[in-house]
């Protein structure tokens, strides 16, 4: 819990804080933000866990709104020092509209940036994504790349497209004077493949081996590299940039910066059997036991059974067309302008991350849905 020696004077704001990485943020705000005051945890579904949370020095206050709802957001706003946005609509399997990831995502955080300059909030972070640069849809590679890599970013899916206006929105919103004079000082964090304890996604591939035997089978060629970032280390940088944007407003004002750390750079299904090996799954094949064009056939399919089925049911599965163009396309990231420009470094090293998320997916064993 927070050092109570320091003067606890300040007042956060977390939307999205009850998601997969807003808890993180959340509980990471509470162990290492000692100036702390008041912790405000602003999500649509509130977790049951906020609880025995309020306990500690700090006053944590849990808000059920709507971030699509301008004056909820402007009334968990009023009086914060700083609003931390992680809420979003995390969608490339087809669940929700394009209007809905629209409405969340965009408007979403307009509201949240009208709300910071009508009631005065003078910090605001963003949890952008890599997506606002790529994959794009024609499969380039972005290898190794930065905040200043040149990339041909096209953005057609719905979420990605989102994520992209969001992220301007809030870029372009730095300087803005707020209620009482002072500018908006904003700046974006961009994850790469997020993981750890929570991950749906691992989750949801975990039980998919279990049904298969305890085997997944390879669909993605070993070559192709996707960027990954542990969970602590993406709510670690948000903790600092919150923490730096403070004192640093004229430097970090406006920027947008990679979330990294020290995981392996591996294709999505070799990375993920770094924690599903040792949790008993087997990847079988050392090449994609399918062709390419027959899984780009059975990912239209998909999407038109979807489209089908959508007045009866809701088909979703993990593989479309754009999941597996996102899959199989290389997109790393190598930088250090996170460290440049706050001093960031990875609170986890791989190993922490690595067995701290296989001990999550252990526990998980057996109580399959
Ligand atoms: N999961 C990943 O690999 C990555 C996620 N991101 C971004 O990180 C942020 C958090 O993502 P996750 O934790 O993975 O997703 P999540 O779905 O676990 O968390 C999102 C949270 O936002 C809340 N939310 C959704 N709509 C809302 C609304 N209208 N009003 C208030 N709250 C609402 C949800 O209830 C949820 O608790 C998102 O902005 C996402 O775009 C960025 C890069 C990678
Ligand atoms: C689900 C995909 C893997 C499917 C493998 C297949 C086709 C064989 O079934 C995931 C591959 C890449 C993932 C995305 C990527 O990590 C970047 C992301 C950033 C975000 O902001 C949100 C999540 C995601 C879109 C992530 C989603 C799952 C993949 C598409």
């Amino acid at each position: 819990m927070a050092d109570t020696a320091q003067a606890q004077e300040l007042v956060y704001l977390v939307t999205g804080g009850c998601g997969f990485l807003g808890e993180h943020v959340v509980r990471m705000l509470l162990q290492r933000e000692p100036r702390l005051h008041e912790l405000r945890v602003f999500d649509l579904h509130l977790g049951p866990w906020l609880e025995e949370l309020q306990t500690g020095p700090v006053q944590v206050t849990a808000i059920q709104g709507d971030v699509t709802q301008a004056h909820e957001v402007a009334a968990a706003v009023a009086g914060a020092h700083v609003v931390i946005h992680t809420a979003g609509l995390v969608d490339v399997f087809g669940r929700a509209s394009s209007e809905t990831i629209h409405e969340v995502n965009v408007q979403g955080t307009q509201n949240v940036i009208d709300a910071c300059v009508q009631t005065g909030t003078q910090f605001l972070v963003y949890t952008s994504s890599m997506e606002v640069v790529g994959p794009n849809i024609k499969g380039h590679p972005f290898y190794r790349g930065d905040e200043d890599t040149p990339y041909e970013a096209v953005h057609k899916h719905p979420y990605p497209r989102s994520k992209a206006l969001a992220e301007q929105l809030v870029l372009e919103a730095n300087g803005r004077k707020v209620r009482g004079g002072r500018p908006l000082v904003t700046c974006a964090l961009r994850p790469t493949g997020i993981y750890g304890e929570g991950h749906q996604i691992m989750r949801d591939i975990f039980y998919q081996g279990q049904r298969l035997g305890g085997r997944l089978f390879r669909a993605i060629p070993a070559s192709v590299e996707h960027g990954r970032v542990y969970v602590g280390n993406v709510a670690w940088m948000h903790v600092l940039v919150a923490r730096e944007l403070q004192q640093r407003g004229a430097l970090m004002g406006g920027q947008a910066y990679f979330c990294y750390d020290s995981s392996p750079y591996k294709s999505y299904e070799d990375f993920n059997m770094e924690i599903l090996g040792p949790c008993g799954l087997r990847l079988v094949g050392t090449r994609p036991l399918l062709p390419y064009w027959l899984l780009m056939f059975l990912a239209v399919l998909n999407a038109l059974l979807q489209w089908l089925l959508r007045p009866l049911l809701l088909y979703a599965p993990l593989l479309n067309p754009y999941t597996l163009a996102m899959a199989n396309t290389t997109f790393t990231v190598s930088t250090n302008k996170a460290q440049r420009h706050f001093g960031y470094e990875p609170l986890f090293s791989w190993e922490d991350s690595r067995t701290r998320t296989i001990g999550w997916v252990r526990a998980m064993d057996g109580s399959a849905p």
